[in-house]
């Protein structure tokens, strides 16, 4: 049970990579979700972005503060319509600061932390996504994602390769997943999606949106 008397239990999924679940309050998931809506449609809409073999990802993504294609980061969205991404929104680089000091106990960590970059993907009932390391940032900065809307499958494994050890865990709406330090550029994905499990209260009917924030380290 998740509320003010009951506050969710942090847990350590690996060194460094932290599970706080319901994190997010039902007021905080419906503000997202309608800038989701927003965000979605442009300037650079919402797409699903190409994979270099030819393929196109089952996410669809749109992009705060700088475009990401695989695999590289850019201001303009040459892949989309050569558009400049939206800036990267001020409350989001607070609500940042809060989840790192959240995750990690840490005030100073959190204070220091400057996203730049976030990738808001939307994952429809049969969406998925490999395992992968995010590793296109030329900053070793914690990760911080967001979950909202249907329950997800996700899996965190190690910095070696895609396979064992990794953890499964349920990423659930209002969820906080954070991972820095020796699990900064461990292998995850997510395998599935658990349809219909969201609640409509978040303005959202269907599917799943994930944010990724990052610092890229990047400079113009
Ligand atoms: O959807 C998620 O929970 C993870 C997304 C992710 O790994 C990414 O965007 O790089
Ligand atoms: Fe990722």
């Amino acid at each position: 049970m998740t509320d003010a008397l009951f506050p969710a239990e942090r847990r350590e999924v690996a060194p460094g990579a932290v599970h706080v679940p319901g994190w997010l309050d039902l007021h905080e998931q419906k503000d997202i979700v309608a800038q989701f809506m927003c965000w979605a449609r442009g300037p650079v809409p919402i797409r699903a972005a190409r994979l270099p073999g030819g393929h196109d990802m089952s996410v669809r993504t749109v992009c705060l503060g700088w475009h990401w294609q695989p695999y590289r980061y850019t201001r303009e969205a040459g892949d989309v319509n050569g558009v400049r991404v939206l800036d990267f929104p001020d409350w989001l680089v607070t609500l940042g600061q809060r989840a790192v000091a959240a995750a990690f106990d840490d005030q100073t960590s959190a204070a220091a932390y400057r996203p730049d970059a976030a990738l808001v993907n939307y994952y429809g009932d049969t969406a998925k996504m490999g395992m992968h390391q995010d590793k296109d940032e030329k900053s070793d900065a914690p990760v911080v994602s967001l979950s909202i809307g249907d329950t997800a499958k996700f899996r965190f494994g190690n910095t070696a390769d895609r396979g064992q050890p990794y953890t499964d865990l349920d990423l659930v709406s209002g969820d906080l997943f954070v991972f820095g330090g020796p699990s900064r550029f461990a292998f995850h994905g997510v395998p599935k999606i658990y349809p219909g499990t969201g609640s409509r209260a978040t303005g959202l009917a269907s599917g799943r949106i994930n944010i990724t924030m990052r610092v890229t380290g990047l400079s113009e």
